[in-house]
């Protein structure tokens, strides 16, 4: 398959490299508008590929996603020190609608996976702009959320992150919910688990992983300046899931008719995703406080994406 990256930046260069050295792609194009970093970060990801794959890894220029299967959308602005993702929204909207202008005629059958922030506001505007069925057009949500996630979960109880089968629910954002009450560790409930091996989840210690998930992108970026690791690896995971069609659960973000009472809006909740996209969606069991939670964050979604002129 071939996989277009629209934003050749530290996301869209560390998706490519995930990529490439996981062989998912057979052929994955750079765009951005700084023309000379596409070419820059193409020729350092095509050096790695000979250790690992055999992905052809080009810089290229709107007319060369003919053909791609999905395309990344990473172009924009990212957060600096102590700034919301939503405060990044009008600026990456004006972004958005000129990208799309050119990816949309070449490559009208691509799967579209948006990253740049606000992510699950971007995948809104991106399904109203495109009128690509909604199923096609995925936001990576709360798929790193989950993953930091399960890593705090996983170093509390002393298991692997692959052991925890747990969610984060709404947006990628300041108001995304931890689902802790769907949350197990093998088939075993978390708060059961966690009593067995002798590493209690007091509320303390949701406190820290609580705040450990929802601050991580706000510390990262203190220390050096931006988050791409995590987002990457995420964005690669999405791909193997549509490219290998395996129909994994995945907490991605797409337009969806009704959550938590709010209508029309894009956020995460756990998803099959597989070779159309997203081809279910699964709605967790949830206690009084974490739905009046998750209702907050879709209304908040809601009420900023209706508000930006398409
Ligand atoms: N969804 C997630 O979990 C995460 C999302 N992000 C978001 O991803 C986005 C990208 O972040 P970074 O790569 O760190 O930023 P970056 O500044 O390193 O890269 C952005 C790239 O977009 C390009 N660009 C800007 N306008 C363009 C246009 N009109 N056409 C083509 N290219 C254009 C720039 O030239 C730049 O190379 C940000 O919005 C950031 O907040 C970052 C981390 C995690
Ligand atoms: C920047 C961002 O969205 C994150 O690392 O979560």
């Amino acid at each position: 398959m071939k996989v277009g990256i629209v934003g050749a930046g530290m996301v869209g260069s560390t998706a490519g490299y995930a990529l490439a050295l996981m062989g998912l792609a057979s052929e994955i194009v750079l765009i951005d508008r700084n023309d000379a970093l596409a070419v820059a970060q193409a020729e350092d990801i095509a050096h790695a590929v000979p250790f690992m794959s055999s992905t052809v890894v080009n810089a290229g220029q709107y007319r060369d996603l003919e053909g791609a299967g999905v395309v990344i959308l990473a172009a924009g602005v990212s957060q600096k020190p102590g700034e919301t993702r939503l405060e990044l929204l009008e600026r990456n909207a004006a972004v958005f609608r000129a990208v799309l202008a050119e990816v949309l005629p070449v490559a009208p059958d691509a799967i579209l996976l948006i990253a740049s922030n606000p992510v699950d506001i971007m995948t809104q505007i991106t399904t109203r702009l495109s009128g690509i069925d909604p199923r096609r057009v995925i936001g990576s949500g709360t798929i790193l959320d989950t993953a930091r996630f399960r890593s705090l979960v996983g170093r509390h109880l002393g298991i692997s992150p692959q052991s925890v089968h747990a969610y984060v629910l709404g947006e990628h954002g300041d108001s995304e919910v931890l689902a802790w009450t769907s949350a197990r560790a093998g088939s075993v409930p978390l708060s059961s688990f966690a009593a067995q091996v002798g590493s209690p989840l007091t509320a303390e210690v949701r406190a820290q992983i609580d705040d450990g998930v929802r601050n991580a992108a706000y510390k990262i970026i203190n220390g050096k300046g931006s988050t791409y690791y995590g987002i990457g690896a995420g964005l690669a995971r999405i791909v193997k899931a549509i490219a290998r069609d395996q129909r994994d659960v995945l907490s991605v973000s797409i337009s969806t008719p009704e959550v938590a009472g709010v209508r029309d809006v894009a956020l995460s909740i756990p998803r099959v995703v597989g070779a159309d996209g997203v081809l279910a969606d699964l709605f967790p069991d949830l206690d009084d406080a974490e739905y009046a939670a998750l209702n907050r964050s879709a209304s908040l979604l809601k009420e900023r994406a209706d508000a930006i002129p398409l």
